[in-house]
């Protein structure tokens, strides 16, 4: 099994047959800004509409974190309960690896098939699989996909995980706050002791 999956805070082991019909959110959500709110809010309501449950499929390590491109801005908790915060039912979690890294864009979607999975949310960045091939247009040859454009900021810039950790670095924390939206991480815990 490539993926182990939250219900609420316990893991649980999964029974493919109890596995309702299921709406999913994919990414790596690191902070949940408002961005992220914003697709997760539209899954929700697309699942609640069908009588689907609503459900993410992240990573961890971040795939950012692992190739040494970023610092998380939250813990593996932190991120879980955050979506939890938001009202998600199931939280699939990939250990992101090597190995993972290295499959295929069509492995990926057999994966969202074993869990039943109806609907997809994403941005229209998304890239996954060997090499980041995998695009929205690939997911759409087995499944419904609902493409979300990119949620900005008032300044008119696109929210994202990257800006967000720019400004914690440069120490400006009242934007970064503003950009992550109500969290229940007031000081993200990567960041706590300011930049460095
Ligand atoms: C099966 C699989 C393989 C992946 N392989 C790579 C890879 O080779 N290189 C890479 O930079 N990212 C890889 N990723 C990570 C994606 O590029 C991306 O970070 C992930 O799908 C989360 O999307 P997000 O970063 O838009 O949230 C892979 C993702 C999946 C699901
Ligand atoms: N501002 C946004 N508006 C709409 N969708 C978004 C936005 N930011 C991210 N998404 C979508 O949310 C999911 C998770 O995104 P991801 O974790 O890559 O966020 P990110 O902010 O782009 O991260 P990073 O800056 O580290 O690349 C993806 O499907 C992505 O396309």
């Amino acid at each position: 099994m490539w993926f182990r999956t939250y219900t609420h805070e316990v893991a649980q082991g999964r029974d493919p047959a109890a596995q309702r019909a299921t709406c999913i959110a994919i990414g790596a959500f690191d902070g949940v800004h408002r961005g992220h709110k914003a697709l997760i809010a539209d899954m929700m309501a697309r699942a609640r509409a069908q009588g689907l449950q609503a459900a993410v499929f992240t990573f961890d390590p971040l795939p950012k974190v692992f190739f040494g491109a970023a610092e998380p801005i939250l813990s593996l908790q932190d991120r879980l309960d955050g979506l939890h915060d938001l009202g998600v039912e199931q939280v699939h979690v990939a250990s992101f690896d090597r190995a993972y890294a290295a499959r295929p864009a069509e492995a990926f979607l057999d994966d969202l098939a074993s869990i039943r999975v109806a609907e997809v949310h994403v941005g229209d960045d998304f890239r996954f699989g060997k090499g980041r091939a995998g695009t929205p247009e690939l997911i759409r040859s087995r499944f419904r996909v609902v493409e979300k454009s990119a949620v900005l900021c008032d300044q008119g810039e696109r929210i994202s995980s990257t800006r967000i950790r720019a400004l914690f670095k440069i120490g400006d924390l009242e934007t970064a706050r503003m950009l992550l939206g109500k969290t229940r991480a007031a000081m993200p815990a990567a960041h706590a002791l300011g930049a460095a």
